[in-house]
């Protein structure tokens, strides 16, 4: 039986081919036209077509049946809440496969280390209620209860996507030996329980660590001798692909922001509602977009990407840049504030 081109059936596959041209650039898919050729497929169709591109189906005998049918149930497990539903994992997914391109990192990770940083950027979110942490741990909910405050929704993403492994016409990596599939799913689950913000500080002091002293090859790549620097190196990378919507073409930043902004203050309203304290950002009476936009970049986003950029300098001065011109949008929206001399 002929499988459609990019996995899903669609009504137009020369226009999905189109959108799906540039999938090795940085920001060079737009996702939300994506979404809507794809019959809201955006996380199925770009997994299958880059594992396809990178091969995997043949490296690793995996059944592209089996792929899609896990695909579409892991994708359909994605909650339609505004920000955290599967286009934001078709986001990090193909951010993931550009910065896992780059020069400096040529041959440097395994087929199966590659397979599990796209597999794990796949499942990296999914099942997402649109409640973040904060809110599980100060209200002991079920899943904070389930999983002791400790990197709850991060978990608890891996405990779903997982499970839906487990289903006979989900099983993708039934042919892997047991060392294999142990190591896949050993990389995985590092990498999401990693993309807890909680983890930030102690990731990036680990990058800049390796940065200090990074060893390259005569031929420029990275040399990482040891499962602490390679998974390390991976962690980040899914870190850095979670917290890129700055670093893309500002289109499709401002309607990340959109997104988010809307979860966010849907969680403030449940709080409101429950009479608990209104998180920090989710007030929708009390929020300066711009401001919190220029504080995240300045002092979360800027110097993880600049240290991701020393790692690999000078491969990723075009994330570089684009995020400093998208700091400028917003900071030269800031609403001004009364200048002192002002009452
Ligand atoms: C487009 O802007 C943003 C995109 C992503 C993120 C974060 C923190 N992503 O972190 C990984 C996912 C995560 O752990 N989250 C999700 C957000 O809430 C915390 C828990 C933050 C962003 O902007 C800041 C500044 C204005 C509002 C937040
Ligand atoms: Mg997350
Ligand atoms: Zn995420």
């Amino acid at each position: 039986r002929k499988l459609p081109m990019y996995g899903v059936v669609v009504s137009n596959e020369e226009a999905l081919a189109k959108e799906l041209e540039d999938i090795d650039t940085w920001g060079g898919v737009d996702l939300f036209k994506i979404a809507e050729i794809s019959n809201n497929r955006p996380l199925t169709s770009i997994m299958y077509t880059i594992c396809k591109k990178r091969d995997m189906f043949v490296k690793f005998k995996l059944s592209p049946v089996k792929f899609l049918t896990y695909m579409m149930t892991l994708e359909d497990h994605y909650r339609k809440v505004p920000y955290h539903n599967s286009l934001h994992a078709a986001d990090v997914t193909q951010s993931v496969h550009v910065l896992l391109s780059s020069a400096a990192l040529d041959s440097v990770f395994t087929d199966l280390e590659v397979l599990a940083a796209l597999v794990a950027s796949a499942m990296h979110d999914v099942d997402h209620p649109g409640l973040n942490n904060q809110y599980h741990c100060a209200n002991s909910t079920e899943l904070a209860i389930m999983y002791n405050d400790e990197c709850v929704l991060e978990n608890h993403h891996l405990a779903v996507g997982f499970k839906l492994m487990q289903q006979d016409h989900c099983d993708v990596f039934e042919h892997f030996t047991q060392k294999q599939w142990q190591s896949l799913r050993k990389m995985a689950i590092d990498m999401v329980l990693a993309t807890d913000m909680s983890k930030h500080m102690q990731l990036l002091a680990n990058l800049k660590t390796m940065v200090e002293t990074k060893k390259v090859a005569a031929s420029g790549v990275l040399m990482l001798d040891n499962y602490t620097d390679r998974i390390q190196v991976l962690q980040n990378m899914v870190h850095c692909a979670d917290l890129s919507n700055s670093s893309k073409p500002i289109e499709a930043y401002k309607q990340w922001v959109a997104r988010l902004i809307d979860e966010f203050w849907m969680q403030g309203d449940v709080e409101r509602e429950a009479g608990l304290e209104i998180s920090p950002l989710c007030d929708r009476h009390n929020t300066s977009i711009e401001r919190s936009q220029v504080m995240f970049i300045d002092f979360v986003v800027h110097p993880l990407l600049e240290t991701w950029a020393d790692l690999v300098n000078p491969y990723a001065q075009d994330i570089i840049n684009q995020l400093a011109s998208n700091r400028e949008y917003y900071a030269s929206r800031l609403p001004n504030l009364p200048s002192p001399n002002e009452t």
